[in-house]
């Protein structure tokens, strides 16, 4: 069952000369995590502020729990909008304990607030430290006193703006994992706002991403990795190898070598195969498509990247296992399992 609807959302900031916001539309499912991704000044934060009604769209829809929350001038306030919201800083009083910080936005709410704080310290793992204040505790340990506090009034969906952005390399991985099993155990429909793809694509259910103001493409990891809808989507999730090809009967010419395809015969110009590393396969044995010049090897632990190159220099690098040894091997064989052809000319 869909909980938030926006409906042709348009924002324009005062004196700004193009729309922050443009046309955008999308569902949210109960109990869905969402992540909005792009690059900076995409739209991102705007559309998180539109929702909990820290800003007003110029025009649009939006409604959260069947209930219209927004629509022309009208909009029910933010503080009525039952929404949580955790700040990137996360905006905890450093002068109340932790279990005042939770039970600072329950004043309001029905039954016991210090025993709803208390259940929902026990529930993000935080049942030692009730009476510890903001600075004892780690960055992920405060992420989770934030969460905490957002989640207690039992708001009918969970924004949160750059969540993880606070956090050192090795302590994000974990956190981001803690995070979304809380979020799942609850049920509730969260909204994170993210420049890391990495965030986006191992935490949410489905990911939307922005590009100046307008909806890209919203869908599960896995679709906006391996199949995306346009170039711009294609080349944010990752790198991607470029080669050009020139169409024949049976596939395509290469500097690299022949690649049999037999949708090749459907172009007449010069295209462009692109290809992310981990689509391609570097093999030893003969026989195989294409063939390049190894001109660098990286060695990353949990895989290798190999770079090959072809007559003219252009290179293309592909992803391979961290066992294989290139020792004494100046060229090598690869196929490409998987690429998009975009017109080149
Ligand atoms: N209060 C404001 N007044 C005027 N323009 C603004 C305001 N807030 C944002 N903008 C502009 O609106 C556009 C979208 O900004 P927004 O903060 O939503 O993007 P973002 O994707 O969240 O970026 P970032 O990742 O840098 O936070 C940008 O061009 C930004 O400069």
């Amino acid at each position: 069952m869909k909980i938030l609807s926006l409906q042709n959302v348009h924002k324009k900031y005062q004196d700004a000369k193009d729309f922050a916001v443009n046309d955008v539309s999308f569902d949210v499912e109960e109990g869905e995590i969402l992540a909005l991704v792009g690059e900076s000044g995409s739209g991102k934060t705007t559309v998180l502020r539109l929702i909990a009604g820290l800003e007003h769209p110029d025009s649009g829809t939006i409604s959260l729990s069947g209930h219209i929350i927004v629509s022309g001038k009208q909009s029910v306030p933010a503080n009525e909008r039952q929404v949580g919201m955790v700040f990137q800083d996360y905006a905890l009083f450093p002068h109340l304990t932790i279990l005042e910080n939770v039970k600072f936005g329950l004043k309001k709410s029905a039954g016991n607030p210090t025993k709803i704080a208390e259940d929902t310290l026990n529930l993000v793992g935080l049942s030692e430290d009730y009476q510890k204040y903001p600075h004892q505790l780690s960055g992920g340990q405060q992420q989770r006193v934030a969460l905490a506090r957002a989640i207690a009034p039992n708001p009918k969906i969970l924004l949160m703006d750059e969540p993880f952005s606070n956090l050192d390399a090795m302590l994000k991985d974990q956190v981001r994992e803690e995070i979304r099993q809380i979020i799942k155990k609850t049920g509730i429909t969260a909204i994170f706002v993210t420049h890391d793809t990495k965030d986006a694509l191992s935490t949410a259910d489905r990911v939307a991403i922005l590009h100046k103001g307008y909806l890209q493409q919203i869908d599960i990891p896995k679709h906006l990795y391996e199949s995306p809808v346009n170039p711009y989507v294609a080349n944010f999730f990752g790198k991607r190898n470029e080669i050009i090809a020139t169409p024949l009967e049976e596939g395509w010419h290469t500097t690299f070598g022949f690649i049999a395809d037999t949708e090749a015969k459907k172009y007449k110009n010069k295209v462009k195969l692109m290809f992310r590393p981990e689509h391609g396969e570097v093999v030893k044995r003969d026989g195989q498509q294409l063939t390049g010049r190894i001109v660098k090897i990286s060695y990353f632990g949990s895989h290798q990247m190999v770079k090959l190159a072809d007559d003219e220099g252009k290179r293309v690098t592909i992803r391979t296992n961290p066992g294989r040894s290139f020792d004494g091997v100046e060229r090598s064989f690869f196929y490409l399992w998987k690429y998009d052809i975009e017109e080149a000319f």
